[in-house]
């Protein structure tokens, strides 16, 4: 079920009785902003994580104002297959068939009177002054009638009355994700546990921090030291980008299991030289930066590669000086075979296992996606194990649990080779429990509090 906000109780600008507002200036911005991010989700797959932030310094919003804005965008995102079962009950059109900055406005309204502390009366209010703005004054009627039927009830109670009898459906409703991610989640966790995750992923995930190596240290970034990583802390609360080691890169926000999984392949022994290190897909570079960091400590080298231009220019300025950053399509490299002693492909995924941190992923991602996304995934991995030396070692890596891009992956394109041996994942993240049997190592929300990254190990035998 959508995570209720404990955070503001206020109606922000709820507007009456606040004089006229200063013309062209919409008078609720917070919301206002909340609106035109679900919006730019919808009509041009803008990613809210980006375009939220650069809305709220355009428009000067900060402190409680700002963090309003992120509850009320990102609490709309995760809750939208709840709102719109509640919505169905409410409207005497079908949702289909309501027009999308409406629909967006009943959401935004729906999650305020559901999933937050805000007075009925000024989320009513203040979604029908934004329906009129956006979309008139009749449809601000039906705003104000649909809003008054929703608020008749609290969230369990809608729960009880729109969640389906089958068990998919009454998931899928009651925990906001498309069916077909339900069936996909439960086929990866198993039916015990699938329910967990997916409440796991309607949670706000805590802010994970990490010290490049050789340039910050855990202590720098003020938080507790995390539970797995030796290299991340969790900010307590706060602006991450107020830590100076964060201001100044030579730290940054990062997912624990991020940083695990490009470790794990800095840990796994090798036979011979381990001097060059490759990181065959490495944009914005996350994992690049650490992987640059622990390379120079060591003396070895690394290269970081993407196929995107303005994507390598974002891992030139998070990674180490000393590392080498070049535009490639890593299924053409322009390396010669046996180049590298260690490669990470994270390849490019759905990103169902880092729905808390995106949450439109769920309803922009379809089955075709994995289809679309299979024969890269494929055709990276056939790279990376061609650009390894024998006794070298491959991390295959995705942010996605779903079994099509991690397992079945690895396992059809190892599949007729003997030259390639699976190591058990899991022992390369001593001291991190619940990983699975090996010899792939999955993270999971629920379990870790983690993105649900995915990690096979691969040594090409000598
Ligand atoms: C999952 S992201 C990598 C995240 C990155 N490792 C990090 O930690 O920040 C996948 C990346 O692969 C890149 N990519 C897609 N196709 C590629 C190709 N053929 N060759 C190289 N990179 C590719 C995308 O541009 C994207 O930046």
């Amino acid at each position: 079920m959508p995570q209720r906000s404990t955070g503001s109780r206020r109606g922000k600008g709820q507007g009456r009785g606040q004089g006229r507002p200063a013309p062209r200036r919409p008078r609720d911005q917070v919301r206002r902003t909340a609106f035109d991010v679900l919006q730019a989700v919808d009509e041009r797959d803008a990613y809210a994580n980006l375009l939220l932030p650069s809305l709220l310094r355009e428009r000067g919003l900060s402190g409680r104002d700002a963090a309003l804005a992120t509850e009320l965008t990102y609490g709309t995102l995760r809750g939208r297959g709840t709102y719109d079962a509640v919505l169905g009950m409410c409207s005497d059109r079908p949702v289909a068939k309501i027009d999308q900055p409406l629909l967006n406005v009943l959401r935004l309204g729906t999650h305020q009177l559901l999933g937050t502390r805000i007075p009925p009366h000024a989320a009513v209010g203040t979604a029908v002054d934004l329906a009129r703005s956006v979309a008139g004054p009749g449809q601000a009627k039906f705003a104000n009638a649909v809003l008054r039927k929703v608020s008749a009830r609290d969230l369990d109670a809608w729960l009880a009355i729109v969640a389906p009898d089958d068990e998919t459906g009454r998931l899928s409703v009651v925990h906001s994700h498309p069916r077909w991610i339900v069936n996909a989640l439960r086929d990866a966790v198993g039916a015990g546990e699938v329910e967990a995750l997916l409440a796991a992923d309607n949670e706000r995930p805590r802010v994970t921090l990490v010290a490049r190596p050789g340039r910050a240290t855990v202590a720098e970034l003020g938080g507790d030291p995390a539970a797995y990583s030796p290299y991340a802390a969790y900010l307590p609360e706060g602006d991450p980008a107020a830590v100076p080691a964060v201001a100044e890169g030579r730290a940054a926000v990062q997912d624990e299991a991020s940083q695990l999984v490009a470790l794990a392949l800095t840990r796994a022994e090798l036979d011979g030289p381990d001097g060059r290190w490759l990181d065959l897909c490495a944009g914005p570079g996350g994992k690049a930066a650490l992987l640059s960091g622990l390379a120079a400590e060591r003396g070895a080298h690394l290269l970081a590669c993407d196929l995107q231009p303005h994507r390598a220019r974002l891992v030139r300025r998070a990674a180490d000086p000393a590392a080498a950053v070049t535009v490639v399509d890593g299924t053409r490299p322009a390396w010669r075979p046996g180049t590298f002693d260690r490669v990470l492909a994270d390849v490019p995924c759905t990103g169902l296992g880092a729905l808390r941190r995106r949450p439109e992923a769920r309803w922009r991602r379809s089955p075709e996606s994995i289809a679309e996304l299979g024969p890269l995934q494929r055709r990276l991995l056939g790279s990376a194990l061609e650009a390894v030396r024998p006794g070298g070692v491959v991390a295959y890596v995705t942010c996605s649990p779903h079994l099509a891009e991690t397992r079945v992956v690895v396992d059809d394109v190892l599949r007729g080779r003997d030259d390639i041996e699976r190591l058990d994942s899991p022992s390369y993240l001593e001291g991190v429990p619940d990983l699975g049997e090996g010899p792939y190592a999955q993270f999971w929300p629920h379990r870790h509090g983690t993105d649900a990254m995915f990690l096979a190990l691969l040594r090409r035998r000598a």
